[in-house]
């Protein structure tokens, strides 16, 4: 039986591809390249070019494809650009999943592991913060992802059908083999445009707020290698192998940074001292955003090999230079 991934050709699910592939799951992906990249995907994996909204081509691959579980990226993932669209989020991120769940549903996939995010906290009054507090996220994209949970939950107590939920925290880095990495055109990841300021690509890095009450006054971040984070997509693979248990679970390290923290480190890992300014907050940053990370090392087997912000830097460092250095 085969593995269903959907959105492949993107940042995570390509990494995921990578962990699949190895752990020798037969896998078919499905991406519309809408933001992904054909040349992403592991070349093990089946690739079927499609949108997931499209009722009757995905039917068709649940059809044709005998199918164990779904790991489901696809989605839209810009906070900003939910604020100016709303509407494409609930279609892309919430309808989409529903029907994700549907297929599921119609053609037995008992299986499903959902990306979800930190956003679904919003600005959370605690941190670290467990996956007990309440969902309170404050932008479309958050709440598009919030009532994908829900659906989950709801759909998990009612059919034969058992999700895992990764709330991501940060995510950053690149494979450390340099198979793939964050290709996202017109990033705001605050790693990923410090990279890009640090290999001269930027003429300098805006920093969104100076009087966050935080050590340093700039925003707390737990942020997680991507490679880490694929890893523990397949760990969640064989939980619900052993257990058919649903569970949300936070993926990060539990560590918090600072921007000016992560400035200093790509300064320090790329040898470059680019120009940095301050400016005005920039709306709906939360002040500190870091997992409680107990229940992940509770029901997963996963145990993370990068837990390290110079390592997580350098990795992406590499990447940037190798795709700068490949464009035409
Ligand atoms: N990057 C992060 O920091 C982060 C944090 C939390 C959660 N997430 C979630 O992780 C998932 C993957 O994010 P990413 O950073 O890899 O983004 P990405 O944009 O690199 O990947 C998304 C992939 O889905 C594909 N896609 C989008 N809509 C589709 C559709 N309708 N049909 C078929 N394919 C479609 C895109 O082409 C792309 O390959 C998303 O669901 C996102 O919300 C990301
Ligand atoms: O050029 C930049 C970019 C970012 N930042 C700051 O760096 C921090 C991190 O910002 P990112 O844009 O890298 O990430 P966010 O924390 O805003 O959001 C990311 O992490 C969230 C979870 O915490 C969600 O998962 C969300 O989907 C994902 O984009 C924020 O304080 C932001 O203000 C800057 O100062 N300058």
């Amino acid at each position: 039986m085969a593995i269903l991934v959907t959105g492949g050709a993107g940042y995570i699910g390509s990494h995921t591809l990578i962990e699949v592939c190895d752990a020798g799951e037969d896998v078919i992906v499905v991406d519309n390249l809408s933001t992904g990249f054909k040349e992403a995907i592991d070349s093990r994996a089946k690739f079927l070019q499609g949108d997931i909204g499209d009722q009757a081509f995905m039917q068709r691959v649940f059809e044709d494809h005998s199918i164990e579980a779904v790991i489901h990226f696809a989605g839209s993932v810009i906070v900003p650009e939910s604020v100016e669209n709303p509407l494409l989020y609930y279609r892309n991120n919430t309808e989409n999943t529903r029907q994700m769940i549907e297929h599921c549903v119609t053609h037995q996939v008992k299986k499903f592991i959902f990306s979800s995010t930190a956003a679904i906290y919003g600005m959370p009054e605690e941190c670290p913060v467990d996956e007990t507090y309440q969902r309170n996220p404050i932008s479309p994209y958050g709440h598009s992802k919030s009532m994908s949970e829900l659906m989950l939950e709801d759909a998990s107590k009612a059919y034969d059908f058992n999700f895992i939920a990764l709330r991501y925290f940060n995510v950053a880095g690149a494979d450390p083999m340099g198979r793939t990495g964050q290709s996202t055109k017109n990033a705001t990841h605050l790693i990923k445009v410090a990279c890009e300021a640090a290999l001269g690509y930027r003429d300098e890095l805006l920093i969104f707020g100076s009087d966050y009450d935080t050590s340093d006054g700039t925003c707390i971040r737990d942020y997680i290698h991507v490679s880490d984070l694929a890893a523990a997509h397949l760990c969640a693979l064989s939980a619900l192998r052993k257990t058919a248990q649903s569970e949300i679970i936070n993926c990060g390290y539990g560590t918090g940074y600072s921007v000016l923290e992560v400035l200093s480190t790509v300064k320090k890992v790329s040898g470059v001292d680019f120009n940095t300014r301050f400016t005005d907050r920039r709306a709906g940053d939360s002040p500190q955003v870091v997992a409680k990370c107990s229940k992940i090392h509770e029901h997963l087997d996963w145990i993370p090999k990068y837990n390290n912000l110079s390592l997580i830097v350098e990795h992406a460092i590499e990447w940037e230079r190798k795709i700068r250095s490949s464009a035409p």
